[in-house]
């Protein structure tokens, strides 16, 4: 019997996305499982592929089919459930399983690095053992690092040994990255015995001072110690302490350290609070569920500063007593320090952090302290869901309704999504937390129980929710006020300003640019490869696409019609920053938007800032308002309140909304009671009407209403299928074939087209249609949209006239990108 691996190699196409049988050569036995990196060969060439499979029999005669070259890594980084896990993504997402697989991995494991195996710290081998490796252990301990690769050809029949330590711990893989070993290294010092120290003392020569402070520094304290900080503790040179090791007075060696990016923050200890009563009837049917390991779904529906958190902590601490784990996920933006001191304040060094403001290496070692075992808890934003936990117990996203959990490019995943599921192959429970619950995750709730829909109505403490009001601007213009602030909010602010307490500002941003435009003749500045406005920079001085790069300077005469009355248009952050200068002079502005946060650390400086009330005023984009919880703000003010809500996207309404609670509800989270104004050219809008009193039901029940006439989520489902190619004749071709075919497939099953029939399966093709986006990088886009509902499997209808057309598509050189369950309709 020889064994075989089935594997898919690392190329994104439609015509590898299937598995190739190699054979495990003898000195790779015991090597090789489901999810093992491998490099195989591959028309030619050496391609690095995941194995998916193993099996005895292969599809093509063993004769014809090659060996592995090499596994990559000796501890395989994806288990066969997350591989079972990439397998389910790519069929929901149509997308190729290596691109599921690959998501699935810290970035530091994706190149073809070479992997070094030393020996770990302090470990221990028995004669025996040593007589056994036939020189493997000799080699490997004289220090140098030695490659995986070459030690599987050297050592062919002591791999097992390897493999062995290498799973005990004894030995360690590492591998370079960024030209650097992985894993970062510190020079620490092992004192020897209270004996030695004190001999050492008397032999040294009596000039010594500064040796013999070492010696004595390390007589009271034998812990090992960084020899940096030994060097700081007693003031001297790091050679001052090598030159007594080199006397063997005490021993210096190199000890593995993560890089903890939280390493130089002392967190409190914080103890599980009194819930609340509301708090506790939440938590409870969340811990039956963990007791009984049932694959419960729960939607923890609470207001802002409910004290939903303070849930979930007390869930993750049942989870963990029980021997598993949990991930918990909340948006990118939310990763503040604060949230993060929430988790390592409670579970101390058993959580691991990830997030993109890392570092590769430290993302990579916050990885490993998972994959290893040594963390229990993992915080982290969309990706971390693929946290390499193997016992999962709890998963918990905060934020739900948060659409930076869906992945904008391939693969193209929801994370709540992906936890449903990973938590069904666990056996684990689901918590989805939110103020402003998505309409899919409310209605599910509502309409089919699952998931389980708990309440928590009311703030902590009976702190009441905030007052709201609602500013018409086109009544401030009535009135003469054409400033940007309401006679209102400017009253407002100038109270807090009074009165040394904060005021959140949001600008609400989106579909809001910040164009430059003439006055003359209205040209504006657009990107001549895609249909969008240029943004402007103050900074540089000049004018931006935000989706392709292109850049200019900044025209100082229209390009159209030679008037200088070309000017900067729109209320940017920087706009509104000034006039809040030129208003209340001396007041103290953070301003926080995508320029002044690209700086690794900005965000949390920033952050902090404001809350030491170093500041009066934090004024920002969407990124103000999410999951702060600071004492003294007691006013938030709205600009542009309506901005969103023309954007051609059936979820403007929604969005609007779900923003407008959330900053509305950082206002008056502690003892001081909170205000909040909220500017707007449309009050009474339903997305902005509904916000003053905090009825969430009120605008769910009227938007549902809305949703379920057109046939959109949740009661339909949506693929959008963009097409894009340099010639609109050619597209619109394609396009039309596209739309006709999958009109067909869909008539031949007996399908509808009709949706005015409640509750009937049904399924239409819109379009091709110029997208919102009509041209990106000079390719002309086009869409079509499968709208279905019901039992009808339209994932699989499209993937087949997608695989039909495929030759079509190719020939012509048009790119196609499929989005299942959109979230953004540009
Ligand atoms: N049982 C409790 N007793 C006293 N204070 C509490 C309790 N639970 C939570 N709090 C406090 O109430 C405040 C709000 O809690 P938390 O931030 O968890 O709210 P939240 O529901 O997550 O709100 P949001 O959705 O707005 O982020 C916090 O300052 C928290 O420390
Ligand atoms: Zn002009
Ligand atoms: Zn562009």
């Amino acid at each position: 019997m020889t064994a075989v691996a089935r594997v898919i190699v690392d190329v994104p196409s439609r015509e590898t996305d299937r598995t190739f049988d190699y054979l495990i050569p003898d000195r790779l036995s015991g090597w090789v499982e489901i999810g093992t990196r491998v490099a195989v060969p591959f028309g030619g060439r050496t391609l690095q592929g995941i194995v998916t499979g193993l099996g005895a029999d292969a599809e093509v005669e063993l004769a014809r089919m090659k060996p592995l070259e090499d596994v990559l890594d000796a501890i395989t980084p994806l288990s066969s459930e997350l591989v079972q896990l990439g397998v389910w993504m790519s069929k929901r997402w149509l997308c190729p399983l290596t691109i599921a697989l690959q998501a699935m991995l810290p970035a530091a494991l994706k190149g073809r690095a070479e992997k070094y195996v030393f020996p770990a710290e302090g470990a221990e081998w028995s004669d025996e053992e040593t007589a056994q490796s036939g020189g493997l252990l000799h080699a490997l301990r004289k220090g140098q690092p030695l490659k995986l690769s070459g030690l599987l050809q050297h050592y062919p029949e002591h791999g097992d040994l390897l493999r062995r330590w290498l799973l005990d711990g004894r030995l360690e893989e590492r591998q370079k990255v960024e030209d650097r070993l992985s894993v970062k290294t510190v020079q620490t010092v092992f004192p020897s015995d209270a004996e030695t120290l004190k001999r050492a003392v008397a032999e040294l020569p009596a000039r010594a001072h500064k040796q013999r402070e070492v010696l004595a520094y390390l007589a009271d304290q034998p812990e090992p110690i960084g020899v940096q900080r030994l060097a700081e503790a007693v003031s001297t040179t790091p050679s001052t302490i090598r030159s007594l090791a080199e006397r063997g007075w005490i021993d210096i060696r190199a000890v593995t350290e993560d890089r903890d990016p939280y390493a130089d923050r002392d967190f409190p200890v914080s103890l599980p609070m009194q819930l609340t009563p509301a708090q506790a009837a939440a938590l409870l049917p969340i811990n039956d569920a963990l007791e009984q390991r049932s694959n419960e779904v729960f939607l923890l529906h609470g207001v802002t500063g409910s004290g939903k958190t303070e849930v979930y902590l007390q869930a993750i601490q049942r989870c963990m007593e029980s021997g598993r784990e949990a991930i918990v996920l909340v948006p990118e933006i939310a990763l503040t320090p604060q949230m993060v001191e929430r988790f390592k304040s409670r579970f101390g060094a058993r959580v691991a952090v990830l997030h993109s403001r890392l570092s590769q290496g430290e993302r990579y070692d916050e990885w490993r302290k998972i994959r290893e075992g040594r963390a229990q808890v993992a915080v982290g934003a969309r990706s971390a869901i693929f946290a390499p936990f193997s016992k999962i117990g709890l998963i918990v996203i905060d934020e739900e309704h948060e659409t930076s959990y869906k992945q904008e490019e391939s693969p193209k995943y929801h994370a709540r999504d992906v936890a449903v599921e990973r938590a069904r192959l666990h056996g684990a429970v689901v918590v989805l937390g939110s103020a402003t619950p998505s309409l899919e995750t409310y209605q599910a709730a509502v309409d089919g129980g699952r998931p389980k829909y708990i309440a928590m109505p009311e703030r902590v403490a009976d702190r009441p929710l905030p007052g709201v009001r609602i500013v018409d601007m086109r009544e401030e213009l009535k009135l003469g006020n054409r400033a940007m602030f309401s006679r209102e909010l400017a009253e407002a602010l100038r109270d807090r300003l009074d009165r040394n307490e904060q005021t959140v500002l949001l600008l609400n941003r989106r579909g809001y640019a910040t164009f430059v435009m003439c006055r003359s003749c209205g040209y504006t500045a657009a990107c001549p490869h895609c249909e969008i406005s240029l943004t402007y920079h103050r900074g540089s001085h000049n004018l931006r696409c935000h989706y392709c790069g292109y850049a200019e300077a900044e025209p100082k005469v229209c390009p159209s019609c030679e008037s200088p009355h070309i000017r900067f248009f729109g209320t940017g952050t920087q706009k509104v920053e000034e006039a809040l200068a030129e208003a209340f002079p001396g007041i103290r502005v953070i301003r926080m938007d995508v320029d002044t946060t690209t700086e690794k650390g900005s965000h949390e400086k920033w952050l902090t800032q404001f809350r030491e009330r170093r500041a009066d005023v934090l004024l920002g984009t969407q990124m103000v308002a999410k999951g702060l919880d600071f004492p003294y703000v007691t006013l938030v003010g709205v600009l542009a309140a309506d901005a969103a809500l023309r954007l051609p996207d059936f979820r403007a309404s929604e969005r609007t909304f779900q923003l407008l609670t959330q900053v509305a509800g950082r206002a008056g989270r502690h003892e001081l009671p909170g205000e909040v104004i909220i500017q707007t050219y449309d009050p009474e809008h339903v997305s902005i009407d509904s916000v003053r009193g905090h009825d969430y039901k009120g605008f769910v029940t009227k938007e549902l209403h809305v949703r379920r006439q057109l046939g959109y989520p949740p009661y339909g489902r949506l693929i959008a299928i963009t097409l894009s190619h340099e010639s609109v004749p050619m597209l619109l071709s394609v396009g039309e074939q596209f739309a006709m075919r999958i009109r067909e497939k869909a008539a031949a099953l007996g399908i509808s087209s009709d949706f005015t029939e409640p509750g009937r399966a049904a399924l239409e093709v819109l379009g091709p249609v110029s997208s919102p986006i009509a041209r990106l990088k000079d390719r002309y886009r086009f869409q079509c949209m499968v709208k279905y509902r019901g039992d009808v499997d339209a994932s699989f209808l499209a993937s087949q006239v997608l695989q039909e057309m495929g030759d079509a598509v190719k020939r012509g050189g048009l790119q196609v990108s499929v989005d299942v369950d959109p979230q953004m309709m540009l």
